[in-house]
């Protein structure tokens, strides 16, 4: 894992000069490099782990499996957000958890939660680390210590029961390790975040993520069928059954609490036959209106495709330039079907019909061959863009279908009104990437120049476009979940009442308050 980019930096494509002056010359911008800090010359604060902590830990989980070295600490500073790739660049890394923790199955997550409450020690669960919103910050939260719990040792393929189409899975299986093991029974789970390389399962459930794939595949949380969970105060078991009455469902309670109600140690989850046929289109629509309405009419209809998503006229504009390919007019809808060969021919067929309907022209596949071609390059690009000056940062929000360009328009501007100035403009992009029958997400891309302080200047746009998030309907997150980041406007999202119960359940499964302090649940007033 990088300490400084997204993955391998090797793996960052070369900029061109010829097109970082064009950009330059798009965002009026003047660039300077950025690029990072040498390993040796980023700061961290030195570990608070004393000698009794860590015999009570290696004592849990073998000597070898607590770590208080520099390179490991700082590789659990933060995720995976720009502006933690930005304090990484500039050798800021505080905080820092104060040791790093290996447990190998649930037994030892569980007697490490003990410890961690008895001798309050703030816990951080750690999966894949590609938190966007401050979800793996080590925040100490009033505790001596702080310790980042990474679950990478749970990577284990617990069972497969085919008949039933399930499969319990270990929380740190990553996205491409959980597709082979599945790939060997021929199944798959179908669920493809652009951060499915390093992201993991216990990550997707703990964050309620949403693939590229939910239009056929649905969102994680709808694949999951059961949760295990260690807590400070012991194991809670959640689902199993394929539906219950026995009361509100735990198992919701728990998908999305982002490690401040317990560790997710094993994710049961639906899965299905790998698909036998993959059939993609791309079509155009005059303008992004028209390209959204027609998903809200799909996404109402029984006829859907796998994955459907629509790029506003900049994304259309930019990803055709990006790709040396001549922009299409209005904007770009690309369609993939997944399934049984005459199942997938059906399917498409009714689609097509609709997407005429709906005003739109086939493009043909390519398009589409271009986007699942790239569509897991585009956080290379961002540390090749940040190395030449260039911030690159996505938000996402979802509406109802009736509110969803009144908060399309009110976010853009947003964006565009707080990154405009000395340091120049920006460009606002966005798609629709996740419908449903009552509404959709909205995932926006800016690009803009670093300038002298690009956190802070980030920071300005990013709270400008969350309160007019908020002001306009949406929801503060679809998918990339609260962390610490998004807080602040949680107690909007669900009201006094709403922060009452979360802190209620809290007390219930963590009564010391050691798992993941300051992220998600808001403060009482
Ligand atoms: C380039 C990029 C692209 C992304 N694309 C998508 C996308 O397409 N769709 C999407 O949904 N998200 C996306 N994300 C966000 C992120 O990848 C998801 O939130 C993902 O689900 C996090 O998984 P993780 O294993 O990395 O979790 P981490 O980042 O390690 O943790 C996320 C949160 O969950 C908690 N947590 C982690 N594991 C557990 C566990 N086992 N038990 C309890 N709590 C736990 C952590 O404490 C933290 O609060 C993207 C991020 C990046 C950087």
């Amino acid at each position: 894992m990088s300490w400084f980019a997204w993955g391998d930096p090797a793996r960052a494509p070369e900029l061109d000069p010829g097109l970082r002056d064009l950009v330059a010359q798009v965002l009026r911008a003047r660039l300077q490099d950025m690029p990072p800090v040498p390993e040796e010359l980023v700061e961290l604060p030195p570990s608070r782990l004393g000698p009794r902590l860590r015999e009570l830990f290696a004592g849990v989980v073998g000597p070898g499996h607590v770590s208080t070295e520099d390179p490991v600490r700082l590789r659990h500073c933060g995720g995976k957000s720009t502006p933690d790739l930005l304090l990484r660049r500039a050798g800021r890394a505080d905080p820092a958890p104060d040791a790093v923790l290996y447990p190998a199955d649930h037994g030892e997550v569980e007697r490490l939660l003990a410890v961690c409450s008895e001798e309050r020690v703030a816990v951080v669960p750690f999966g894949g680390g590609t938190s966007v919103v401050g979800g793996v910050t080590p925040l100490r939260g009033g505790f001596h210590a702080v310790v980042s719990l990474d679950l990478r040792r749970l990577d284990r393929l617990v069972s497969v029961d085919p008949l039933s189409s399930t499969a319990v899975l270990g929380a740190g299986v990553r996205g491409p390790h959980a597709e082979a093991m599945l790939a060997e029974h021929g199944l798959t789970l179908g669920h493809l975040p652009q951060s499915h390389e390093y992201a993991t399962i216990g990550g997707y459930a703990a964050t309620r993520s949403s693939g590229q794939a939910s239009s056929g595949y649905g969102r994680f949380e709808d694949m999951v069928v059961s949760l295990r969970v260690a807590t400070p105060r012991g194991t809670l078991e959640a689902g199993g059954p394929p539906a219950s009455a026995a009361g509100p469902d735990l198992q919701r309670l728990l998908l999305g609490s982002e490690g401040t109600l317990g560790v997710i140690t094993e994710v049961g989850v639906r899965v299905r036959r790998a698909p036998e046929r993959v059939l993609d289109e791309a079509w155009s629509f005059p303008d992004f209106a028209s390209g959204a309405d027609a998903l809200r009419v799909l996404a109402q209809s029984d006829a859907r495709p796998t994955m459907a998503r629509v790029l506003d006229e900049s994304e259309t504009f930019v990803g055709a330039a990006m790709g040396g390919r001549e922009a299409v007019p209005g904007c770009q809808a690309v369609l993939g079907f997944e399934g049984a060969p005459a199942e997938v021919e059906a399917r498409a067929a009714a689609v097509r019909e609709a997407m005429a309907e709906a005003g739109g022209t086939p493009l043909g596949p390519e398009p589409v061959a271009h986007w699942r071609e790239n569509r897991f390059s585009s956080p290379y690009l961002r540390d090749t863009l940040l190395s030449a000056g260039i911030l690159a940062e996505t938000l996402e929000t979802a509406a109802s279908w009736t509110g969803l360009l009144p908060l399309y328009t009110a976010v853009s501007e947003a964006l565009t009104g707080a990154l405009e100035g000395d340091e120049g403009g920006a460009v606002v992009m966005c798609h629709v990437s996740h419908t449903y029958p009552t509404g959709a997400s909205l995932y926006f891309t800016v690009a803009t120049a670093a300038g002298p302080d690009p956190v802070a200047r980030w920071g300005r746009a990013k709270r400008a476009a969350s309160d007019a998030i908020v002001a306009n309907g949406g929801t503060i997150t679809h998918h990339h979940a609260v962390g610490s980041d998004h807080r602040p406007w949680m107690a909007a999202e669900i009201g006094p009442l709403g922060g009452d119960v979360l802190r209620a359940v809290k007390a219930a499964l963590d009564p010391e308050g050691v798992l993941n302090p300051g992220k998600l649940i808001p403060d009482a007033d």
